[in-house]
């Protein structure tokens, strides 16, 4: 109670508009709150309110449902006040901006970093001049030739998915997408070539219990496990996942050491070959090579490090690509519209260049010809932000300024340590930035100005003819106003990988196919659980349960 009331103090003095909370979302006791709340209120969600007042912010990620409802009732910044806390809500473009650049002032929150160092240290764990030297050395790694991978393996996975899921009715896409997702992160991140049919047949290297994508699979299909569970208990408790930890962290140890044995032949040899722990050890090591001199500062990464970097690789690169596919593939089994627009550029593409000649172009120029595709897969993200919170600490006393057309700019002071959520969600369905929000249409991406853009209304002269030029642009929405790869410094390190991955998978699946709602089903009711009902993951916003989607030739 003391705390309770200390903290409404310093919410007052802050002066923004606040609200009260037994418990708040990041809290611990909100691992108790979150799954009760859930399953009591899921019927709940189906009024298309969200979750009820009193209780949604003792739910994580709660924005999500809400979409935007608490910031229209208190304002663009807001506070939640509970006893063990202040969290601050945001749904301003350009404070959201703001935060989101300012890497130094705003840190991830450093109790909840710890728990992504299963392997070790790594790009998306650390803040400061350590995440420096880390970007530095894994950034490169994301290069054209890494695009060219995820093309050739994302499509090579995608004809392995077409025979599995044409003219099977009993087939789940859904796990199909995610096992392509994750060997398509295995190829690119090890070299690691899986077949979805036959790897049964593959001989286990001496030593291993499992095949390097067995351990792979393992890890991924058990992340909570590994990253909430202390060792010692996993040891004993979930032994099979306890395995595959271990597996895949002497895997990665081997690997490292044959790399570095290559690497130290040939540093100035081809790079065309590599995969991503190839690359990251080689930037690593020309690092230490060019900054040698500067003696007494950390200019590589050590193997603990490069194994950190490559596991939160295939945890921030795995389900967020599967799930933004899995909705995008239901979206265009339910809009024919959005499908026939894709199916027309698809077979645009194989008429002219064909995928032959891809490899010979720079990723920017192959996208490029998928302008209608990008802009979709946008749409699927602001609909569905695969990532929902995007969660920040103040190292210090930060000031903000929100920009409203009603209020003009207000500033704001907020203390040290404080948390602050960019509600990326908010911001999607803001009235503000994006005209009648609810309503999915890729074309928002295709016109000079999306703010002025609604697709409930005729279109103008000018959109008409910047949507028939067909020029794909994230120049058209203001900066702050589509977060779900985050902004600034600390964006998605993976966004170019996970456009190619996009791209390569649909213009593969559609080359001769095209996606069909099951007949038994209701598209109506499907899209409206789509819409209420996703949500409930540890880490990313997941589609709330299998929807039967049938793969069939374009022309029967
Ligand atoms: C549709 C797919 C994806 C979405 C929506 C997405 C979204 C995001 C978001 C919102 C962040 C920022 C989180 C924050 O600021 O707290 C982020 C960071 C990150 N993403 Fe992605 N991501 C996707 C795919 C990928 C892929 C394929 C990879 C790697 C192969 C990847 C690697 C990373 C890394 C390493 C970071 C941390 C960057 C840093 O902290 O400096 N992501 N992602």
């Amino acid at each position: 109670l003391f705390n309770f009331v200390n903290n409404i103090r310093k919410a007052r003095g802050i002066g923004l508009p606040y609200t009260l909370s037994p418990i708040h979302e990041l809290e611990r006791w909100a691992y108790v709150t979150d799954p009760i709340l859930r399953w009591y209120y899921r019927g709940y969600l189906l009024q298309g309110n969200g979750w009820p007042r009193w209780a949604r912010f003792m739910i994580k990620d709660w924005h999500y449902e809400d979409k935007g409802r608490a910031h229209r009732e208190y304002g663009l910044l807001f506070l939640v006040v509970s006893p063990a806390g202040l969290v601050c809500y945001v749904a301003d473009s350009h404070a959201a901006l703001y935060i989101g650049t300012k890497r130094r002032l705003f840190v991830k929150p450093p109790d909840k970093m710890k728990m992504l160092e299963p392997f070790g240290p790594n790009i998306g764990s650390t803040d400061g001049d350590l995440w420096k030297i880390h970007s530095r050395i894994a950034s490169p790694s994301f290069d054209e030739y890494t695009q060219k991978l995820v093309w050739t393996e994302t499509q090579r996975h995608t004809s392995m998915l077409i025979s599995l899921w044409s003219g099977n009715n009993n087939f789940k896409f859904e796990k199909g997408v995610y096992t392509l997702t994750m060997d398509v992160m295995g190829s690119v991140s090890f070299g690691q070539q899986a077949d979805q049919n036959n790897e049964k047949k593959t001989r286990l290297p001496q030593g291993h219990k499992l095949s390097l994508l067995g351990a792979l699979r393992g890890v991924i299909m058990h992340l909570p496990h590994i990253l909430l569970v202390p060792k010692a208990l996993l040891r004993y408790s979930w032994k099979d996942v306890y395995t595959a930890y271990i597996e895949l962290d002497q895997y990665m140890d081997e690997l490292l050491v044959q790399g570095m044995n290559e690497l130290s032949k040939s540093l100035s040899g081809t790079r065309s070959k590599e995969n991503l722990l190839k690359a990251i050890l080689r930037s690593s090591k020309e690092n230490e090579e060019k900054g040698s001199r500067a003696i007494g500062t950390k200019v590589s990464l050590t193997n603990e490090e490069i194994k950190g970097n490559l596991f939160i690789f295939l945890l921030a690169g795995y389900d967020t690509t599967a799930n933004t596919i899995i909705y995008a593939c239901i979206i265009l089994a339910l809009y024919p519209d959005i499908q026939s627009k894709v199916l027309d550029e698809i077979t645009e593409f194989y008429k002219g260049e064909g995928t032959g000649d891809i490899l010979s172009k720079s990723s920017s120029e192959y996208l490029a010809m998928f302008p209608y595709l990008l802009a979709f897969m946008h749409e699927i993200l602001r609909v569905f932000p695969v990532i929902i919170p995007i969660a920040r600490q103040t190292v210090s006393a930060q000031e903000l300024t929100t920009r409203s057309e009603r209020f003009g700019d207000e500033r704001v002071t907020l203390p040290g340590g404080m948390d602050v959520v960019i509600n990326n969600t908010a911001i999607h369905f803001s009235e503000t930035y994006w005209p009648s929000p609810d309503i999915l249409d890729p074309r928002r991406w295709l016109v000079r100005d999306s703010q002025v853009f609604d697709p409930s209304k005729p279109l103008t002269k000018e959109q008409e003819v910047e949507i028939q030029k067909g020029i794909f642009s994230t120049q058209g929405n203001a900066k702050g106003t589509f977060m779900a790869f985050g902004e600034g410094p600390r964006a998605c390190l993976g966004r170019n990988f996970a456009k190619v991955e996009f791209v390569a998978f649909f213009s593969r699946l559609l080359q001769n196919n095209r996606l069909e709602i099951g007949e038994d089903m209701n598209p109506g009711e499907i899209e409206r659980n789509l819409r209420l009902l996703s949500g409930g993951s540890p880490v990313t916003l997941i589609p709330p349960h299998s929807v039967d989607v049938k793969l069939v030739p374009q022309h029967v």
